[in-house]
């Protein structure tokens, strides 16, 4: 029989651009990244503040392409930092958008992804949709358990990719994603290692606030005792330490930069801090690996690398190195969260799955965003 075609909009909003596709069914047919200058980004005070120029910057690339976005069928955003979730495509209601206004768990891009898609959606009377934002909690007790209890373990990490890459790795394996036991290693700009079982990331590094093995632009775990004593010094604002911790942290404060391939540049060239930096982020990752592994007792079916770092052959080559007696290492260099977003729409409008409804407090009123 022929499938219905579905026409989907979505929109990955990330801290310097918006990336958009539209999607007929699975197929790509439109995909475009907007770059944005850090001039432009700057002259707004907050992540909420861009809403109205990055609904603009969609609508004039789409109306640039002769795209008519009344043929859509939903819109589909990348949700941000919310309230603890399960993974899954969640409509977008006005308990939503009033967390990811007020940004709820804080700053990120990918708070105005579910207000750019409802936005657009509600114009068209058509539904929105969030699709594994980067809040999926679905840890085990046992891991929420830090040593101090008025501070909790919170999952925080690349939910998006992760649970599309280990999908996709186990129709790969011929097995279903529920069945299968991975670990999932997220390599960006933060890094983020989850150990999925039964379907479920059960336990995962806090890859934006300080957890697990520096990146290219995040500390990850410091000694804790000199970090209260940095905190304590005198010498910096609370905004200046956690600079320091996400987004001036890792290869940025040791060489400079953030891109792995100049560091790779830098190597070639005979730096040896640049190597032995290098070296470490990957240790690190390594050490990560091994730590997940034990969640599983040692019983994993497979360890996918991904993100652009895994583009990187010598720097994976530096991992897999360390993990490849713990299980099989599967490739899977950058990020397909365009697809993602519009697989979890399509499942949705399909009925093979139904959205699921987002749990904060009601908003009292509909929110006046522009
Ligand atoms: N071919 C390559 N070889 C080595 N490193 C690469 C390659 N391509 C990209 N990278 C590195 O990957 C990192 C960026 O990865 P990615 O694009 O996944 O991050 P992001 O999307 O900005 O952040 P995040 O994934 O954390 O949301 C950079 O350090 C970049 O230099
Ligand atoms: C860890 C959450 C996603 C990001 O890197 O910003």
């Amino acid at each position: 029989m022929h499938q219905k075609e579905f026409r989907i909009l979505v929109i990955n909003p990330g801290s310097t651009s918006t990336k958009i596709g539209i999607f007929d069914n699975e197929r790509p047919v439109f995909e475009k990244t907007i770059r944005h200058d850090t001039e432009t980004i700057h002259q707004f005070d907050s992540v909420i503040d861009q809403y109205s120029f990055r609904k603009d910057t969609i609508l004039e690339a789409l109306d640039y392409e002769g795209i008519n976005i009344s043929k859509l069928s939903c819109v589909v955003g990348r949700g941000g930092l919310l309230r603890p979730i399960e993974g899954g495509t969640y409509g977008v209601n006005e308990a939503m958008l009033a967390d990811l206004k007020t940004g709820y768990a804080g700053e990120h891009a990918s708070n105005l992804g579910g207000i750019l898609a409802y936005e657009i959606a509600e114009g068209l009377n058509i539904p929105s949709f969030i699709v594994d934002p980067v809040v999926v909690d679905e840890m085990d007790e046992i891991a929420r358990i830090s040593g101090v209890p008025e501070m909790e373990r919170k999952s925080i990490f690349h939910a998006l990719n992760q649970k599309a890459v280990a999908r996709r790795v186990s129709k790969m394996l011929g097995k279903s994603y529920e069945a299968l036991r991975l670990i999932v290693v997220h390599m960006g700009g933060g890094i983020t290692v989850g150990v999925h079982k039964g379907g479920r990331v059960i336990d995962v590094n806090n890859g934006l606030h300080g957890e697990g093995p520096f990146s290219p632009e995040r500390a990850g775990t410091v000694p804790i005792g000199d970090l209260v004593s940095m905190c304590f010094s005198g010498e910096y604002y609370a905004d200046e330490v956690m600079k320091k911790l996400v987004g001036q942290g890792g290869l940025v404060a040791y060489l400079g930069t953030n891109d792995a391939r100049t560091v790779e540049e830098m190597i070639e060239s005979g730096n040896e801090k640049a190597e032995l930096i290098y070296d470490a982020m990957a240790y690190q990752v390594a050490k990560e690996i091994g730590s997940a592994s034990s969640v599983l007792y040692g019983q994993v079916d497979a360890i996918i690398l991904t993100g652009g770092l895994a583009f990187g052959k010598d720097f994976v080559k530096k991992i897999t190195d360390r993990v490849e007696w713990i299980s099989d290492c599967i490739i899977q260099p950058g990020e397909n969260e365009l697809q993602a977003l519009a697989e979890g729409g399509l499942r949705v409008l399909r009925n093979e799955e139904q959205a699921k409804e987002y749990p904060g407090a009601k908003a009292s009123k509909g929110l006046q965003l522009d």
